[in-house]
């Protein structure tokens, strides 16, 4: 892979646990569920480079990948694997993600932009800027839960380019907005693309994507199907989309389900091994190539459940906190306990002068 990347995303998957109950999902994070929870894989090993200053376009249908590729690039959610390589000192803004709904409108802006490093004087600087871009009214000064996506979308949209981010991540903000605050939109990234900034393009606008991005990629139930030159792959994507249509619905139906099977049975092993050989075939002479790819595919994610010994350090404090509490309801010393362990069972039962239990 080339060097003069600005993001690289490589062997990225995204693994989801189905847990039908709550009490599932805290037995799976101790690792105690005795039934096998059933998992799908949102993506199941992208990897791809986007360069400095340039527009990358994410296509492809419903429920394929895209939010879940530009959330893991924006470090909203961790990958399962991968790595994800975010060059230089970075700020990354995704337009939808981070309003609490709690917060006003103003709140929020001050809450984004504190986010990205900025000073309090300096927010005091773009306020008038952003709320004037956002166009949301009164509402300034209404929690965002009230608001409507469109409106959501302007003020996530106005605070992110106020706060000259190197790297822009927009996930269907201008499907939502009206015409005026879309060609406002268009200008403000035009602006960017100017200046040189880098810019990942989630949308199900064909139209836009070809007027903005310098390449596409085309995510398609969890893989990369085909990245490049936008016109090629947008045409690609147009005749797929031309064939589904021309499918009867029970076809149609058929062929989303065997996707869908094909992410719920996608082997992580399987598919390691598969990067270890394509390794090996590139480059014969290679060392330690399982050790490599190992280290790739697990060396900078962080586990969502918990490993034996973490298991194993936790029973001990829990184990620990309940002996000390015990043993301080008891009334008995630690070494008395730890001498006669029998003496938890029989608390003492008279109280001396000053009071405390003997
Ligand atoms: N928290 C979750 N738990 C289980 N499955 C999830 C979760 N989040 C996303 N998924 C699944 O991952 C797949 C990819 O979702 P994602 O939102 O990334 O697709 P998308 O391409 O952005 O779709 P759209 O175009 O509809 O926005 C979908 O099948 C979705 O159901």
């Amino acid at each position: 892979m080339a060097t003069d990347y600005k993001i690289r995303v490589q062997n990225v998957t995204k693994e989801y646990d189905l847990f039908k109950t709550q009490s599932e999902k805290l037995r799976s994070f101790f690792a105690i569920n005795r039934k096998p929870v059933p998992h799908f894989w949102s993506l199941m090993g992208i990897s791809l480079e986007v360069k400095a200053g340039e527009t990358l376009g994410l296509i492809g249908v419903n429920g394929s990948g895209k939010s879940t590729l530009s959330n893991i690039i924006s470090g909203i959610i961790p990958q399962t694997t991968g790595v994800v390589d975010v060059k230089g000192d970075t700020s990354i803004i995704a337009i939808g993600a981070g309003l609490r709904g709690n917060l006003t409108g103003q709140e929020n802006i001050r809450l984004k932009a504190l986010m990205q490093g900025l000073t309090n004087e300096e927010i005091d600087g773009l306020m008038d800027d952003i709320v004037s871009f956002a166009d949301i009214g009164d509402f300034l000064y209404q929690p965002v839960k009230s608001y409507s996506s469109g409106m959501k979308s302007r003020l996530g949209f106005s605070i992110a380019v106020h706060v000259n981010p190197d790297i822009l991540i927009i996930d269907e903000a201008l499907s939502v907005g009206d015409d005026t605050f879309y060609q406002k939109c268009l200008d403000k990234i035009t602006e960017f693309k100017e200046e040189g900034k880098t810019i990942i393009f989630v949308s199900h606008s064909l139209k836009q994507v070809e007027l903005m991005c310098d390449q596409v990629a085309w995510i398609h139930y969890g893989t990369l199907h085909e990245i490049g030159d936008t016109t090629k792959v947008v045409g690609d994507y147009r005749d797929f989309v031309k064939w589904f249509k021309g499918q009867s619905k029970k076809d149609k139906r058929k062929f989303q389900r065997s996707m869908k099977q094909n992410q719920k049975d996608f082997d992580i092993d399987q598919y390691q091994a598969s990067v270890v050989e394509e390794r090996k075939t590139a480059d014969p002479t290679e060392k330690n190539v399982e050790a490599k790819v190992k280290k790739d595919f697990y060396g900078s994610v962080i586990s969502e459940k918990m490993s034996a010994g973490s298991r194993i350090l936790t029973v001990l404090t829990l184990a620990l906190f309940v002996f000390f509490c015990w043993t301080n309801v008891s009334g008995h010393s630690i070494r008395q306990v730890i001498s006669e362990p029998s003496s938890l069972v029989h608390p003492t039962d008279h109280i001396d002068t000053t009071g405390s239990l003997k």
